[in-house]
C-alpha cells in the first residue's frame, strides 16, 4: 500500500525547480554539509558515511551499506535509520537549488526488508518549488542500482535562513561550525548565491 497525502501535493501554480547555474557538475560528489550529520557527516562512527552525487536536472544518486550498527530486527536495517537515509538524500537536493531547507515532512513507504550488509541504492529528484516549499521523491533498491524498490519516499521541505541554525542549534556546536572554515565557506556560498 502507498499513497502521499495532500499535504505533499504541489499546488496548482507550483513551479518546475531550477538547478543552479554554479550546482556541482553531474557525476560530482557534493560533499557533506556537516562533519558531525547523522547522515553525511564523517565525523558520526556510526552515521550513514551517505555520499550524494549530483545527477542531471535537479537530482542526486547515493548509496549506503547497512552496518550492525543500524539493525531494528536482528540482521535487518532499522526503518528509522532507512528513513534517515531517504531524508538526507532528499536533503542533499536542495544544494543544486542554493537553497537552505529543512524537512517540514517525510513520507515514507517500507516495501522491503533490508538485511545487514545490503547496499541501498538511493536516487531523489526535486518535483516543484512553491515559494518557500520544495516538494522531492526518493527511491531507494537493493542488489543494484536497477534492482528492486526497498523504500520510498515523499517530502516537503522548507526553506530557512541560516538564522535557523543559529537561534535553534546549541550554542556549542554552533560555535564550532562557525569557526570551521570549512563550514563557513559553505555558508558564504549560500549568501553570495542566494
Ligand atoms: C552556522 C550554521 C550553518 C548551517 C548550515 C546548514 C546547512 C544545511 C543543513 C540542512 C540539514 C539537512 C539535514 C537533513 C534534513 C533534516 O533532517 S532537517 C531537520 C528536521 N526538520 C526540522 O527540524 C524542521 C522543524 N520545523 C521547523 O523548524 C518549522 O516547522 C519549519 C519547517 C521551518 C516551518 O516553519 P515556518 O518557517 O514558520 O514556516 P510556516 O510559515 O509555518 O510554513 C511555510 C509553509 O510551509 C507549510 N508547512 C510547514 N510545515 C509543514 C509540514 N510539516 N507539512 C506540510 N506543510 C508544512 C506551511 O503550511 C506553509 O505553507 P503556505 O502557507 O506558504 O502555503
Amino acid at each position: 500500500m502507498s499513497g502521499t497525502s495532500a499535504a505533499l501535493q504541489p499546488p496548482a501554480d507550483a513551479e518546475k525547480p531550477v538547478r543552479h547555474p554554479d550546482a556541482p557538475a553531474p557525476g560530482e560528489l557534493l560533499g557533506a554539509h556537516y562533519e558531525q550529520c547523522f547522515g553525511c557527516g564523517g565525523g558520526q562512527s556510526h552515521g550513514l558515511h551517505l555520499a550524494a552525487r549530483a545527477g542531471e536536472g535537479v537530482t542526486v544518486t547515493a548509496a549506503f551499506t547497512v552496518q550492525p550498527a543500524h539493525q531494528g530486527a536482528p540482521g535487518l536495517a532499522h526503518g528509522g535509520v532507512l528513513a534517515t537515509a531517504l531524508d538526507e538524500t532528499l536533503g542533499s537536493l536542495n544544494w543544486l537549488l542554493r537553497t537552505i531547507a529543512v524537512t517540514g515532512r517525510l513520507e515514507t513507504d517500507f516495501v522491503r526488508p533490508v538485511p545487514v550488509g545490503t547496499v541501498l541504492y538511493l536516487e531523489a529528484e526535486v518535483t516543484a518549488v512553491s515559494r518557500r516549499k520544495i516538494y522531492s521523491t526518493a527511491t531507494g533498491r537493493i542488489g543494484g542500482p536497477d534492482g528492486p524498490v526497498a523504500v520510498r519516499a515523499d517530502a516537503l521541505f522548507i526553506e530557512v535562513a541560516v538564522e535557523h541554525f543559529v537561534h535553534h542549534g546549541r550554542e556549542e556546536e554552533i560555535k564550532a561550525a562557525m569557526n570551521d572554515p570549512d563550514q563557513v565557506r559553505r555558508t558564504r556560498a549560500f549568501e553570495v548565491n542566494p
